[in-house]
């Protein structure tokens, strides 16, 4: 078993009865909703609500019965990846462009889980470049204001010769911190530029963390979430 399996499969059996789930994206989500499918078909009696294109058809995959949003007002849990986490639970997400479904989804649920391998937990974010979602409308424009604003490397994220469209139909210019001095604060600017839609910094919403490790040992970060 390796940490993302481990952590993925962990974060699953908190899923009781009768709940309603935000299932996550990416390689660590996937042994979730991986585990979740299996308790599924041994009588597990959930509904959820998937982050992406890629985890609905996993979902759907293995019979997890899928809501849409006017079904429901919120989530019970949601249980997600991140690229990186700090010791008070705030990330980086959106490696794999998902990052504003998963953030809408992590914001309505009562209890927001993060699952990820040992090699994610950092001691200050910036080193994963910061995805920023953009409208795709005049993006040269939100590009060059973002460099205006901060003296670090941008780069449209570019599949081969492609931009690389969102599940959203946006563009995600990627940001080279190195070091986040102020997530908050970094949060909250970004989100005041005129043509971000969102951005992969996820501040003060994870209530834990449950980190796995190659030797199929995890290990449980609890937030400060009033
Ligand atoms: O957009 C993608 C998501 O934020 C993922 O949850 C994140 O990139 C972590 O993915 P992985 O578990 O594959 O490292």
């Amino acid at each position: 078993m390796n940490g993302k399996q481990a952590a993925g499969y962990l974060a699953a059996e908190w899923v009781k009865d009768g709940m309603t789930v935000g299932l996550g994206t990416g390689s660590t989500a996937y042994f979730t909703i991986e585990k979740l499918g299996e308790r599924v078909a041994e009588g597990l009696k959930i509904t959820a609500i998937a982050t992406s294109e890629a985890s609905e058809e996993l979902a759907l995959k293995y019979n997890i019965p899928l809501l849409k949003a006017s079904e429901v007002d919120k989530l019970d849990i949601a249980i997600d990846g991140a690229d990186e986490l700090d010791s008070q639970l705030n990330l980086i997400k959106g490696g794999g462009a998902a990052l504003l479904r998963e953030k809408l989804v992590a914001l309505h649920s009562d209890q927001f889980i993060v699952v990820a391998d040992g090699s994610k937990v950092v001691d200050q974010l910036g080193a994963f470049k910061l995805p920023i979602e953009v409208v795709p409308f005049c993006y040269e424009w939100t590009l060059h204001t973002l460099r205006e604003s901060y003296p670090v490397p941008f780069e449209v994220r570019m599949k081969g010769q492609d931009i690389v469209v969102t599940d959203n139909g946006n563009y995600i210019i990627d940001a080279s911190f190195g070091r986040i001095e102020s997530p908050q604060q970094l949060a909250d600017e970004l989100k005041m530029i005129t043509g971000v839609v969102d951005h992969g910094l996820f501040i003060g919403i994870a209530a834990k963390a449950v980190v796995g490790y190659e030797d199929g040992r995890t290990e449980i970060i609890e937030g400060n979430l009033k």
